[in-house]
């Protein structure tokens, strides 16, 4: 009886000291991944000569004017802030420059007015079920994956449908409405100006390859001009759209030269692109419509009327004066 009192017990201890051992492995496997993320976060945060870019740039993200503003756009916050020009149109661009190596890195979204087109098509569908499309629940809308943007709307103006059935529709009045849109004048000015400097440039939309080709088959020769297009509606490499930074670091990493996010300047009309642009780690200008309130206009570098106001000078690149 005792003896096997004892060799319970000793089963037991046993059993107890594969239990720790495997406990102190488990927590030794912990502590190696917790070691190894905390190095991957300095290498990153220190990875420009040991400048904490990413940090800097982060410093952007909710601060409440635009004064803000990193480097080198810098210079101008000691004047008082950025510029604040006033806004009218909107356009999703995107463009960087790399001081002191005079290689340029930009990437440009869209330079087709389409706006004006997604509201009439939006305002047809809902319509039909007595509702309004407003500017608030647009500017909420608006740069998102088309997913994301049906299920967005359907419950912001409590639709009967299911936000599936509302991608549909809405699918095929776009296949209507946005054929044939205009280019804005700012964006040709801009686009033109930055190739004749030999800038790299490319578009960086949320719209799907399909979405893309049927808004630019009438100006095929801007398009051109831009090196790559990246549409994130349907490229598996962008995981999250809009506000995720996912589309802008994909567009960057395109670039055979690989920039880094603080040389790339994105172009944005969109406050969710804008929140994007700035979580990837790099400066944007904001071409705002109008009717964009003052607070979704935060964390962009610099707010101008239209692209070819933009102080491109002011980030190092050539300036449009000179054009
Ligand atoms: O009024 C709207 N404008 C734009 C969009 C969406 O914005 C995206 C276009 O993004 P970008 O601005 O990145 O091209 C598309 O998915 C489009 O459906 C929207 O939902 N509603």
């Amino acid at each position: 009886m005792g003896k096997k009192k004892e060799d319970v017990v000793e089963k037991l201890t046993q059993e107890e000291t594969v239990q720790r051992k495997l406990k102190f492995q488990k927590w030794s496997l912990i502590t190696k991944v917790k070691t190894m993320c905390v190095v991957i976060l300095i290498i990153q945060l220190t990875s420009n000569n040991g400048e904490v870019v990413n940090a800097n740039m982060a410093s952007i993200v909710g601060s409440s004017a635009f004064n803000d503003c990193p480097l080198p756009y810098e210079k101008l916050s000691s004047k008082g802030g950025c510029t604040t020009l006033h806004s009218e149109k909107s356009l999703v661009l995107l463009t960087g420059g790399e001081e002191h190596t005079t290689i340029y890195q930009s990437l440009l979204g869209e330079g087709v007015n389409t706006e004006p087109l997604y509201t009439k098509a939006i305002q047809n569908l809902v319509g039909k079920y007595g509702k309004t499309f407003t500017w608030d629940i647009k500017s909420k809308m608006m740069g998102l994956h088309h997913s994301e943007g049906a299920k967005y709307i359907v419950k912001a103006l409590d639709l009967p449908l299911t936000w599936e059935e509302y991608d549909e529709s809405i699918q095929e009045e776009y296949n209507i409405v946005l054929a044939n849109p205009d280019i804005f004048p700012g964006a040709k000015k801009l686009v033109d100006h930055l190739s004749k400097h030999k800038i790299p440039i490319a578009v960086a939309t949320s719209s799907s390859m399909d979405s893309f080709k049927l808004k630019s088959a009438n100006h095929k020769e801007f398009f051109k001009l831009f090196d790559h297009i990246v549409c994130g509606g349907s490229d598996p490499e962008v995981k999250h759209g809009k506000p995720a930074p996912d589309i802008f670091l994909v567009a960057a990493e395109r670039f055979p030269s690989k920039p880094n996010a603080e040389n790339c300047l994105v172009f944005e009309d969109a406050p969710n692109g804008v929140k994007a642009a700035v979580s990837a780690g790099m400066q944007v200008v904001m071409v705002p419509d109008e009717n964009i309130a003052e607070d979704q206009r935060k964390g962009a570098t610099v707010v101008v009327s239209s692209l070819d106001l933009t102080p491109l000078e002011k980030f190092g690149l050539p300036s449009l004066k000179e054009t």
